[in-house]
């Protein structure tokens, strides 16, 4: 199987599990990327058995809408009862990086909100060490100068994503070379850094189940 087909895979692992737990208060959290864009057509199949769900992005929201999915408001939702999105890369304790499409904040909106999050991803992006993906940090478009000398003395070299801007309206600055030893210290020192939105280091709040998909099959890893 290529990269395409064990995205398709796992976003479809993913599907058939909300779909066993579907009930009629049932929130489904929707991530962003290619990964998620599978799981988003496989829910497509089921859409009249969803009440709600709550997209980590524009784009995402969009695609829902186009196939017939309600979407709402996160602040409309009294609980998200399970989130689906994809990674960039994943450790062995389901501590992430996410962002390479920019989403991250309202993502880990979702995450923090949500009972259960469950990552979907092809088995490349599972490493020892995170950081080898430049990590993505969102930031108010003034910071950017600041946050960027900030990164610096954190040891990361900081390289401004040109011509992009969130949806909500911000600039991303990626972490090149930065081997993250310890991830949960990292996202909360960002988080520190004034100007900075927040970043894509999912440490504090994990993956609850990993469902990667390789070429011996399907493996779901658990915290
Ligand atoms: O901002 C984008 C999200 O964090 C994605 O989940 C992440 O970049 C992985 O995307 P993909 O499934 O396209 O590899």
């Amino acid at each position: 199987m290529d990269q395409n087909e064990l995205k398709k895979a796992v976003a479809k692992a993913a599907a058939d599990y909300v779909k066993s737990r579907l009930d009629e208060r049932t929130v489904v959290g929707v991530g962003t990327g290619s990964t998620a864009n599978f799981f988003i057509e496989y829910l497509g199949e089921f859409k009249h058995d969803i009440q709600a769900t709550v997209a980590s992005s524009e784009e995402t929201a969009r695609r829902l809408k186009a196939l017939g999915i309600a979407v709402i408001d996160l602040n409309s939702a009294p609980e998200i009862s399970v989130y689906v999105d994809g990674a960039d890369e994943t450790n062995e304790h389901l501590h992430l990086i996410k962002g390479g499409g920019g989403a991250l904040t309202r993502e880990k909106i979702i995450a923090a909100v949500a009972k259960e999050f469950v990552c979907i991803a092809d088995d490349s992006k599972l490493v020892d060490v995170l950081g080898h993906f430049p990590l993505p940090v969102e930031v108010i478009p003034m910071a950017r100068s600041h946050v960027g000398r900030e990164i610096v003395k954190l040891g990361g070299d900081p390289v401004y994503r040109e011509g992009f801007v969130t949806d909500n309206g911000n600039i991303i600055i990626d972490i090149h070379n930065m081997s993250i030893v310890d991830p949960r210290k990292l996202e909360q020192q960002l988080n520190q850094i004034t100007g900075v939105v927040t970043n894509g280091l999912f440490a504090m709040r994990p993956a609850d189940k990993l469902i990667l998909g390789g070429k011996d099959g399907l493996k779901t890893m658990s915290r």
